[in-house]
């Protein structure tokens, strides 16, 4: 089948274009290359467009009659969201309207979305269930979870029919090293971990140890992008084939690990000293994020491949090394 891949030469779309393709499917990348790398689409076209665009959006849907669609297109900077929140809800809301509208009025009926674990704000329970409350603590959760909103509305008078991934967060590169992590600027903890690894910058800064938790550092739950990737196929394909699904599905692997793991475990797996620096806690972040992922095992048969920290990160290595790439 077609599918209309929104933010396809990004980090987690580029690898979702790979796992469509492995499939038997057409990933048709539309992109506006904002963030994008043109390098990361090898699995099937690129078009280059914004998602707010609806006359360019209308053109590729026109050419190539996608079945459905996965949105990755979005902003994804949380501290930039508090900055500049008008930016966010302008693409990730403003453009999530435009592009359902596109598929409201071609007919097509079936949408994937990028959904995150930030749309639940400070956890009352961990594992974090699909069903837990959601009360976003910056702009970007809070323009997922509009999106979420619209998703339902649009089901339930258009007959779109929807699934919202809710990542954690996303690790590691593809494991044959073809596409992998380039974020400019990048932001994430384990690329910066691996630059000051290989020397590219002088340390790491850990954004407080001052938490209520084991070492004092933030846990997260790192879930592989390859993984995620297969999530995205096995739910559009539940999607056309009309499989009972839940609007929303958490994606990640039950398991916390601190910024002080992390760095323990890329010290091991680089066999390079990692320098570190204490800095301030960061707005914004959550001490512990772990999610609950079974209803998706469960009802999609998803299961992850590469769920040890230790594989997440050697892939991210493999890669890192093979970039001339630098996230500095
Ligand atoms: N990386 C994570 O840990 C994480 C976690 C949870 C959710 N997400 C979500 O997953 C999605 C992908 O994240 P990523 O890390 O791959 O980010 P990314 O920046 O690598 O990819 C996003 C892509 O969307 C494109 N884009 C942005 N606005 C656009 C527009 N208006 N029109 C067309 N293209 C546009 C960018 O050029 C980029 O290629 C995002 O929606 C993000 O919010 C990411
Ligand atoms: O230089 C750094 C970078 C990060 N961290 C810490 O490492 C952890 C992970 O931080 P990331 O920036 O890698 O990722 P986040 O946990 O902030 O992820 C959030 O932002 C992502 C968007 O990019 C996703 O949406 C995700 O769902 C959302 O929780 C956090 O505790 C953070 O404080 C550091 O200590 N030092």
């Amino acid at each position: 089948m077609r599918f209309l891949v929104t933010g396809g030469a990004g980090y987690i779309g580029s690898h979702t274009c790979k796992a469509l393709a492995a499939s038997g499917h057409t990933p048709i990348t539309f992109d506006n290359l904002v963030y994008g790398h043109p390098w990361a689409v090898r699995w099937g076209p690129l078009e280059k467009g914004d998602i707010a665009d609806r006359e360019r959006l209308d053109q590729v849907i026109n050419q190539y009659q996608p079945e459905g669609v996965i949105h990755f297109a979005a902003y994804a900077y949380v501290g930039e969201s508090v900055k500049d929140p008008a930016k966010y809800y302008r693409n990730n809301v403003g453009g999530s309207l435009s592009l359902l509208e596109a598929m409201r009025d071609h007919g097509i009926p079936y949408i994937v979305f990028s959904s995150t674990c930030a749309s639940y704000g400070i956890p009352e329970q961990i594992p974090i269930p699909e069903s837990h409350p959601q009360r976003p603590i910056n702009p970007y959760g809070q323009s997922k979870l509009m999106v979420e909103q619209m998703l339902r509305d649009f089901r339930l008078a258009y007959g779109i029919q929807s699934i919202s991934l809710r990542y954690f967060n996303a690790a590691g590169a593809d494991p044959d090293g073809e596409i992998g992590e380039a974020h400019d600027p990048e932001t994430h903890l384990i690329p910066l971990v691996l630059d000051a690894a290989s020397g590219q910058r002088p340390h790491i800064t850990i954004f407080g140890d001052d938490y209520d938790t084991p070492d004092g550092t933030c846990i997260r739950d790192y879930i592989h992008v390859s993984d995620l990737a297969q999530a995205h196929v096995l739910a559009v394909e539940a999607l056309t084939t009309h499989q009972p699904v839940q609007p929303a599905y958490n994606l990640g692997n039950g398991q916390g690990f601190s910024v002080k793991d992390v760095i323990a475990t890329a010290e091991a797996v680089t066999q390079k000293r990692i320098p570190v620096q204490i800095g301030a806690r960061r707005p914004g972040d959550p001490p512990r994020l772990v999610g609950d992922a079974s209803a998706i095992m469960q009802d999609l048969g998803w299961k992850p491949a590469y769920a040890d920290l230790t594989q997440i990160i050697e892939t991210a290595w493999r890669w890192h090394q093979q970039q001339p790439y630098s996230t500095q």
